[in-house]
């Protein structure tokens, strides 16, 4: 009889984890920034509320955002006007968009991975989902499975409501997975799809307009695992150390609520501040023992909550002007996608750094660093390695 001292131990990877592909993918309608607070204002029946129109139309304008992707159509609107007050109960119209919508979108960048990747997806041996709405039971996670066709002993985990930081999350959470158990092979999905937090203004919660000019739509997908198979697979960035962390003093700077009138967030106006002024310490504690200190030496992955995020961060790492851009790309052209963006960010540089020949898919540096930032305030921070190109 077989003890239970006999059962056989899981073996462990030789290797670090490594990003082996990535998939992006967002819904078809368009949301053009240099328009935005007319339509959002004539959408919402609010064109009377001139002054806060005014200093919406100033916001939209300061948040470099060109465009982003959206599920919530004036027809979307107009189907279900509850959607449009401040605070209406709308919740089951909302669930009911997003339910479908998440492991759909989830499903297009995931398919773009699986192609990239090369692999049967029969050897995918986990799955990680990660979205900000759309609970439900069975989740995301496995109706994702079934549009997949992925083998149904799959090891899923699923995860709902964890906000912008969860981008890190996903990333520390699969390089466990891959250096614990040989050859796995983890799909990792973030779809986020804004149908819950989408409201119309209100005077006394201008952070939820900064929200409305600012989210968008978009799913990441990436296949992870360690010890790549050579001619097969090709790493794009290794894992090199996964971390996480709440920032002091930051209770409350980042919340978000579910309630009858869909996910309410609330945002404080300290929040960049808090976040720049952290970002010194734990970047000191990864990298000096490599003998790095100069931080124009790293690459960047920074989740873009807003551009007052990105331009205290340069300004408290004193970075050379263009550190961001990848970062900087991704916000102009999608918005913040909550944990998602970070994904399309690693896209971004890995693709600009192979059009541009810079050696590495890092901008050319050998060490990098993402940052995942949201409610807690959480701080994710996940050390890169790039790979020669
Ligand atoms: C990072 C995470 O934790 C997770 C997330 O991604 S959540 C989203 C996080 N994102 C943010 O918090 C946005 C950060 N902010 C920004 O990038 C910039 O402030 C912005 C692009 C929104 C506006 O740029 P700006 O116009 O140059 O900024 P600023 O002058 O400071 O603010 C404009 C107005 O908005 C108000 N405002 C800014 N942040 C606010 C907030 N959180 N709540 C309420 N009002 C706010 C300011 O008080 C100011 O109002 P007045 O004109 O009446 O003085």
């Amino acid at each position: 009889m077989v003890g239970i001292q006999n059962f056989q131990r899981t073996e462990r990877s030789d290797g670090l984890a490594n990003v082996l592909a990535i998939g992006t993918a967002n819904p078809p309608n368009i949301i053009e920034q240099s328009t935005f607070a007319d339509y959002y204002f004539r959408v919402t029946n609010s064109e009377h509320k001139v002054e806060l129109k005014e200093k919406f139309r100033r916001v939209c304008a300061r948040t470099t955002v060109k465009k982003r992707y959206t599920y919530v159509t004036e027809d979307v609107l107009k189907e279900n006007p509850n959607m449009i007050p401040y605070k209406a109960p709308s919740l089951d119209v909302r669930q009911e968009i997003v339910i479908s919508a998440v492991p759909n979108l989830g499903k297009e960048a995931a398919e773009k991975a699986l192609d990239e990747w090369g692999r049967p997806r029969s050897e995918i041996t986990h799955l990680i989902f990660c979205a900000m709405v759309g609970v439900d039971m069975p989740g995301a996670d496995y109706q994702l499975l079934n549009l997949l066709n992925l083998k149904p002993n799959v090891k899923r985990s699923m995860f709902y409501q964890l906000g912008c930081y969860a981008g890190g999350t996903v990333l520390r959470l699969a390089k466990d997975i891959a250096e614990n158990n040989k050859n796995a092979r983890i799909l990792v999905v973030c779809a986020e799809v804004m149908a819950l937090t989408f409201r119309g203004p209100e005077e006394a919660h201008f952070d939820n307009l900064i929200g409305q000019a600012i989210f968008g739509d978009g799913a990441a997908a990436l296949v992870i695992g360690a010890d790549p198979i050579e001619n097969v697979e090709k790493p794009v960035f290794e894992l090199a150390s996964a971390s996480q962390v709440v920032l002091p003093d930051s209770d409350g700077a980042v919340e978000g609520h579910l309630i009858e009138s869909g996910l309410t967030f609330h945002l404080l106006n300290k929040l960049p501040n808090i976040v720049a002024k952290n970002l010194e310490m734990s970047l000191a504690e990864v990298f000096e023992p490599l003998g790095i200190s100069d931080w124009d030496e790293l690459f960047y992955i920074v989740h873009p909550g807003g551009p007052a995020i990105l331009d205290k961060a340069e300004e408290q790492l004193k970075l050379k002007e263009g550190k961001l851009r990848a970062t900087r790309h991704v916000l102009s052209e999608f918005g913040n996608m909550s944990s998602a963006t970070v994904l399309f960010i690693m896209d971004e540089m890995r693709r600009r750094s192979a059009e541009e020949k810079k050696g590495t898919t890092g901008e050319g540096r050998e060490w990098g660093v993402l940052f995942g930032l949201g409610p807690g305030l959480t701080m994710e921070m996940v050390m890169l390695r790039s790979v020669a190109l």
